[in-house]
């Protein structure tokens, strides 16, 4: 049996970033990986599908400004957009990734972890051998989520293609059936229509739904403009595999819809279902439910036995985003380390050991067409917690910086102001290139920077950002 200061289960962009942090405090900690080291993020999500998006990205952006639009003479070049998606898959090898544990100090176990007892996991490996470890302070899981694949009929049976098949493809399918309307299957569907897909997405609940209404709207008639049949309302009542591969799918309507591909994109499901959570009290298959430290709580409400077990990433469900689970990673792995050695804990709201950022200031980008950067709470969610608010509202398209970018910008800003701390809660932005514009917002709404100081933050001529300068002048002084 070895033993570690920490044992961390699942060695996702979450898993690796705790016990690197539990490494710099100076503790010791083991990691345990049954697939590739750097999770879902690096091989199935973040990475590959970027890749997808930024050549057709990039070939818009040339297309909008005259002079370069006459130097692209050609379209997308579907085999070199494959390559280079491999190559930031890393090819599916995680050498890098190996040496980079290596590197910080931080041994990997291989195999499959389970929970075996308070403290204790177990590994089973590829050959059946089970290797088993002892935590002295804490246990983290960091095994993630996997597409959830609903209980329609015959769809299991037709093997729909999950985000994984989809972002790993070999070949670009003439006909794309999507179901969902979520950030997936939005990115999907763009990357696929750019690519020569012909895609019909069936988005029950409308496109891109919880972000602020003209989000969807304005995803939904670009993907239009390429020629994706974007069906609101369209919800799948069964699913068929034909002999000769195409897949049908039946809408509750009876309406039928071929394609030669079926991409499911509704959610997740949490990496839990065999991790031995049952020995701590807690239900398989369930998201961990957490405290702002990442601590497992029980049915109770109570940490899970002397507070031994923390849960970061996907798994614990509070924001589905690598960019979050590792902010969580830094919080869980500083607290454990202040825990064991008796130092004090700062775990109030922005305190350095708690992670209350998820509640209040999760900054997102949806690469489509147009980005959509968001940060913050919608106006429908802030009015939903009861905040007395002002939308302000601009044209992105209405600044000298968006008319030199490119021809024909389009795009939309909000501002959603607390009226009774007279601090912005809430940002959101759609147009070209809006991604990189997004932190200045990160910060305004995570610093609580009152509007009267922001009066002082100038934005430089000509850029887009000039739009918060309009944004405060439509607000008023
Ligand atoms: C298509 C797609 C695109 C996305 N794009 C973005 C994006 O652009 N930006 C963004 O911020 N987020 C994006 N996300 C979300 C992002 O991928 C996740 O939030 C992130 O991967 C979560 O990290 P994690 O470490 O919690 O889990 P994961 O990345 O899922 O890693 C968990 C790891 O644990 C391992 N594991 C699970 N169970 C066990 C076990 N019992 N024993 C040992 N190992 C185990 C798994 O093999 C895996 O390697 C995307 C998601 C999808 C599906
Ligand atoms: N750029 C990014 O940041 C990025 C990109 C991709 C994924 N992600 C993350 O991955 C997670 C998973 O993405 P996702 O798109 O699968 O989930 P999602 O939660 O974003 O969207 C799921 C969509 O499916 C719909 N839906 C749910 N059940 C349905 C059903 N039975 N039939 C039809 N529609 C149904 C929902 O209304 C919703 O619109 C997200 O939470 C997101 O945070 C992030």
């Amino acid at each position: 049996m070895s033993a570690y200061d920490v044992i961390v289960i699942g060695a996702g962009p979450v898993g690796e970033n705790v016990a690197d942090r539990v490494v710099q405090g100076g503790l010791t900690a083991a990691i345990v990986e049954r697939e590739l080291v750097g999770g879902e993020c690096s091989y199935w999500a973040c990475m590959p599908t970027k890749a997808l998006l930024r050549s057709g990205a990039a070939l818009r952006a040339a297309r909008q400004v005259p002079g370069a639009r006459e130097a692209v003479t050609g379209e997308l070049d579907v085999a070199a957009v494959l390559r280079r998606r491999d190559s930031f898959a890393s090819n599916w090898q995680d050498d890098a990734q190996v040496s980079w544990l290596e590197s910080v100090g931080v041994p990997l176990y291989r195999g499959h972890g389970r929970i075996a007892s308070d403290r204790v996991v177990a590994v089973t490996g590829a050959d059946g051998t089970t290797t088993t470890l002892t935590a002295r302070h804490a246990v983290v899981v960091a095994t993630g989520s996997g597409a959830l694949v609903p209980d329609i009929e015959g769809l299991r049976e037709a093997k729909p293609w999950t985000s994984r098949e989809t972002v790993a493809a070999e070949s670009v399918p003439a006909r794309l059936a999507v179901i969902g309307g979520g950030v997936v299957a939005s990115e999907m569907a763009t990357a696929f229509s750019e690519l020569g897909s012909s895609v019909t997405m069936l988005a029950r609940d409308g496109v891109l739904h919880l972000h602020e209404p003209f989000v969807g709207e304005q995803v939904a008639e670009s993907l239009r403009d390429k020629g994706v049949s974007v069906r609101a309302g369209a919800e799948a009542g069964s699913v068929e595999r034909n002999a000769d591969g195409t897949v049908v799918i039946t809408l509750t309507d009876g309406e039928r819809i071929e394609a030669d591909e079926l991409l499911v994109a509704i959610g997740r499901t949490p990496n839990t279902q065999d991790i031995g959570l049952e020995t701590a009290g807690l239900k398989p298959g369930a998201w961990l439910t957490v405290d702002d430290t990442m601590r497992v709580l029980g049915e109770g409400g109570a940490p899970v036995g002397d507070g031994w077990l923390y849960a970061a990433g996907d798994v614990n469900r509070r924001v589905l985003l690598t960019h979050q689970g590792k902010y969580q990673a830094r919080a869980v792995g500083d607290i454990i380390v202040a825990r064991a050695k008796g130092e004090p804990v700062d775990d109030a709201p922005w305190g350095r050991h708690a992670a209350t950022a998820d509640e209040r200031a999760v900054p997102q980008v949806v690469f489509t067409d147009p980005e959509i950067a968001s940060v913050g709470l919608t106006a429908a969610q802030a009015e939903a917690a009861g905040l007395r608010i002002r939308v302000v509202d601009h044209d992105l398209a209405a600044t000298a910086g968006s008319a030199l970018h490119a021809e024909g910008y389009r795009g939309h800003a909000r501002m959603v102001v607390d009226e009774d701390r007279e601090v912005i809660v809430g940002f959101t932005l759609a147009g070209p290139d809006v991604a990189e514009m997004l932190h200045a917002a990160t910060i305004a709404v995570a610093g609580e920077v009152p509007l009267d100081r922001l009066w002082h933050a100038v934005p430089a001529f000509p850029t887009v950002s000039e739009v918060w300068l309009r944004l405060l002048e439509a607000y008023g002084r």
